[in-house]
């Protein structure tokens, strides 16, 4: 049955390892966190999509004063690509339903920073999908609307492995490899986000790395290879029953070798290693970039040391983020009928 409002909610992610060779068919292991993007879906008499977008800066944004006006334009085009993902998803769940020339207005609020490393791109498509379709009264459990998030990364970025719509859709801790996916055991990890402050465009980065790719590919092929491999050995110290001190120390090293790869890779900072070394500097078993890079976000495992860290990267020139796994993906949290 379609309703007449509806709010619904995804959350971040961070990837835990595997970023970037994930698109390559690798492992990865990511991890849904506790901030999270709101999407409110309702019919309008227009006819019309209307999308309102509250956290995303205009692109292209001309403003004409005189003494007694104020004149705003924008670069039309610019302002379309920023809401590419949002309209690609309510463009695919049209496709599945029925909307008898009815308008849909979508409104959008979010609490992740966009092209951050955490996820934003999916979880708003994951929240719009969840969003729309609800409205429309489809019945999709979370992880097609998961499958639905990782068509609109294709379709707007070219290129995407699917595991953020997967995690941002089915939430929790999760292993993924080329579009198979599963639950990892819960574990409480004691992490900080620390925040460069600048952003990195995940279309771009993941077109320069497979540009690189193609030029060397005797060069970038084992590196994504140990990637993979790390990740292996990620899964398999989650997975056993050694003690969590153990466990973190580990996870902390293999952190630490998959930070130098996706610096071989070519995807890291100035300001990204340097929160990567004031972290470790300040007590971090590991620390690494999550997400694309190019600016955005490292995270570090800090057992004890969470504080100490989140100061580190403060002190660093970077914004510390203490966050906590989502056990929860998608969420319905109002139907109006
Ligand atoms: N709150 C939002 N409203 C509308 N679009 C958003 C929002 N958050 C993210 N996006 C879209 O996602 C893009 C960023 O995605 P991406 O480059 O993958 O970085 P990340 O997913 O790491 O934040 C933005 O340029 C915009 O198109
Ligand atoms: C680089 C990549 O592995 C993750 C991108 O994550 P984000 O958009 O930077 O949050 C791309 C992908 O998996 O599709
Ligand atoms: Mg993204």
């Amino acid at each position: 049955m379609s309703a007449k409002r509806v709010l619904a909610s995804a959350p971040a992610k961070i990837i835990l390892f595997g970023e970037h060779s994930v698109v390559y068919g690798k492992p990865a292991i990511a991890a849904a966190i506790d901030l999270r993007t709101y999407v409110r879906a309702e019919f309008n008499d227009t006819g019309a999509i209307k999308i309102e977008a509250h956290d995303i800066r205009t692109p292209g944004l001309i403003v004409s004063f005189t003494e007694d006006s104020i004149y705003f334009e924008s670069d039309y085009g610019k302002a379309a690509e920023v809401l590419g993902y949002v309209r690609e998803a309510i463009e695919l769940v049209k496709e599945e339903a029925d909307v008898n020339g009815r308008g849909i207005t979508v409104s959008i609020t979010s609490q992740i920073p966009v092209g951050a490393g955490l996820g934003s791109s999916a979880a708003v498509a994951v929240a719009t999908i969840g969003a729309v379709s609800r409205l429309l009264g489809l019945e999709l459990s979370n992880e097609e609307v998961g499958k639905l998030g990782h068509k609109v990364e294709l379709l707007v970025q070219g290129a995407s492995s699917g595991i953020d719509p997967t995690v941002s859709a089915i939430g929790g801790f999760i292993h993924y490899k080329g579009g198979k996916f599963g639950h990892l055991p819960f574990m409480e990890l004691p992490i900080v986000v620390g925040y460069t402050g600048s952003s990195g465009s995940t279309k771009e980065l993941v077109a320069m790395v497979r540009r690189n790719y193609e030029e060397m590919p005797e060069i970038f092929e084992p590196i994504l290879n140990s990637m993979g491999r790390l990740v292996d050995k990620a899964k398999d110290v989650i997975t056993s029953d050694l003690d969590r001190e153990l466990k973190f120390q580990t996870l902390g090293k293999l952190m630490n070798i998959n930070h130098g790869l996706l610096d071989a890779l070519g995807v890291s900072t100035k300001k990204l290693s340097e929160l990567v070394y004031a972290a470790r500097t300040a007590g971090a078993l590991g620390a690494k970039i999550t997400g694309a890079g190019g600016g955005g976000c490292m995270y570090a495992l800090a057992p004890g040391k969470q504080s100490e860290v989140a100061t580190a990267i403060t002190i660093a020139g970077g914004t510390p983020m203490v966050t906590r796994i989502s056990r929860e993906g998608l969420r319905i949290e109002e139907v109006e009928v």
